[in-house]
């Protein structure tokens, strides 16, 4: 261990009950809004290859071009309150909006710069109509804010001199009005998903996060905020030269799931397409059907995660079809199945093929999301000696139980129903506490 001014501010999971409720939510939505979505992946009638949120770069486009899609920002389409009933559709506990992305336009009328909705025909404050209406439908608010800004004179992506460093801290208090900005107009936010800190300036100035962690802190002491925006004194990322997790929860894990549950709370951002997070109004290659996401859903489930799943809104504020599908699909299957899901935790069983297991963390059930249908028909489970299966019922289908049979001291097989639908299916377990040597204590911690 040596000595750190600006590593880890905490050790260990958070107990309070905000971090609990962001535990319990599981499930959430990113919405990825900005000027980009205006170009929708395209430039001069051309597919431009690349993330369409990072188009700018990708085509090569001027500043003055780019800051002409301003008097493009017209959203005739958008209605917070329609984003908002999809969200609550789909079953999400929670939603991330880019107040800024790396552009730099603001959607939100902000003093520090005029680089925002106010400078354009839509004019509109758009962030307090999204915060309004995602409250109203009770869905929690997050912030995403990106560190990088194209825009901002004073955005260094490296500080190698004087005049560098001048401009760096000039723009990082800007930064700091701006977070303070968002936390008071917008007092209903949860909390902070930071992006853009894996530049030089800001990798050799970590002190700059510590210093908006413990700002947000002072704002709201019950602020949630992901590793990704956190450097130490000595440039480490989200685990610092200690190997202490910084932040609330690891940040790390985007468009790919860990392959065993870490130790810490982390959260999984993901987008149906390969890479694209703002809108591309031509998606190519593999576009991940609801049945793929209900899968990562519960694998994250499964190992202590959150699972949060983009929406790349179409320049005139509507939802593309696409996600309005996968809202519908999704809600569907989260209307049946969402106990599996909600307020659940890692259970201490055994992983399977045919699936995950999930345990709410006090009705004392255990879950099974069977996502590998076996050709056998049996479903093996492998429980602690002495466990007893009590009751064993497909969601949905709680009046038809299922029997399973015992195969050896502690093994157990499930005859599996049938799959008709195309998507995963879930059996709950309820477990009698076992009455032989080496008891086993029911999930209900
Ligand atoms: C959530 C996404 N993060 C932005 C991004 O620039 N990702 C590039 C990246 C890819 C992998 C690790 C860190 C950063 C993307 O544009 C999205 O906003």
């Amino acid at each position: 261990q040596i000595p750190l001014k600006y590593g880890a501010s905490r050790e260990g999971k958070r107990t309070d009950a905000a971090m609990q409720r962001w535990r319990e939510n599981r499930f959430g939505q990113f919405i990825h809004f900005g000027l980009y979505s205006l170009a929708g992946g395209h430039w001069n009638g051309k597919y431009v290859e690349g993330a369409a949120e990072w188009i700018k770069g990708n085509a090569r486009i001027s500043d003055e071009d780019y800051e002409a899609l301003t008097r493009q920002f017209v959203l005739p389409e958008f209605d917070a309150r329609e984003w908002a009933r999809i969200a609550k559709e789909m079953g999400v506990k929670y939603s991330v909006i880019t107040t800024k992305h790396h552009e730099g336009f603001c959607l939100w009328p902000s003093e520090y710069t005029d680089y925002d909705v106010s400078r354009t025909p839509f004019g509109r404050d758009l962030l307090k109509e999204y915060v309004d209406a995602y409250t109203q439908e009770g869905i929690d608010v997050y912030f995403y804010y990106s560190i990088i800004d194209w825009n901002h004179p004073d955005w260094r992506s490296r500080v190698e001199t004087v005049e560098d460093s001048l401009a760096f801290f000039r723009y990082c208090d800007f930064m700091n009005k701006q977070i303070t900005e968002l936390m008071t107009r917008y007092p209903e936010v949860k909390g902070f998903w930071f992006d853009g800190t894996w530049d030089k300036s800001v990798v050799k100035f970590g002190k700059i996060t510590w210093d908006i962690e413990q700002l947000m802190h002072r704002l709201n002491p019950g602020i949630i905020c992901g590793s990704r925006l956190r450097v130490d004194e000595k440039g480490a990322r989200h685990f610092d030269t200690n190997g202490k997790l910084m932040g609330d929860y690891e940040q790390g894990w985007e468009r790919s799931l860990p392959e065993k549950a870490p130790q810490n709370d982390w959260e999984c951002v993901m987008t149906i397409p390969e890479n694209q997070w703002g809108y591309q109004a031509d998606w190519r290659g593999h576009i991940k059907s609801a049945t793929e996401i209900i899968e990562m859903l519960a694998a994250a489930t499964s190992m202590n995660g959150n699972f949060v799943l983009n929406f790349g809104p179409k320049g005139d504020g509507s939802l593309r079809e696409e996600e309005k599908q996968m809202a519908r699909k999704v809600g569907k299957w989260m209307q049946l199945n969402g106990e599996a899901i909600y307020g659940c935790v890692q259970a201490p069983l055994k992983p399977q093929k045919w699936g995950y297991y999930t345990r709410h963390r006090d009705n004392g059930f255990v879950y099974m999301v069977v996502c590998y249908q076996p050709v056998s028909g049996m479903l093996k489970v492998v429980l602690p000696t002495g466990s007893v299966i009590e009751n064993c019922v497909v969601l949905g289908k709680e009046g038809m139980e299922l029997k399973p049979e015992k195969s050896t001291k502690n093994e157990f097989v499930i005859p599996a129903p049938e799959v008709k639908d195309g998507f995963p299916y879930v059996i709950r377990l309820k477990l009698k506490e076992g009455d032989s040597v080496g008891n086993y204590v029911a999930p209900k911690v």
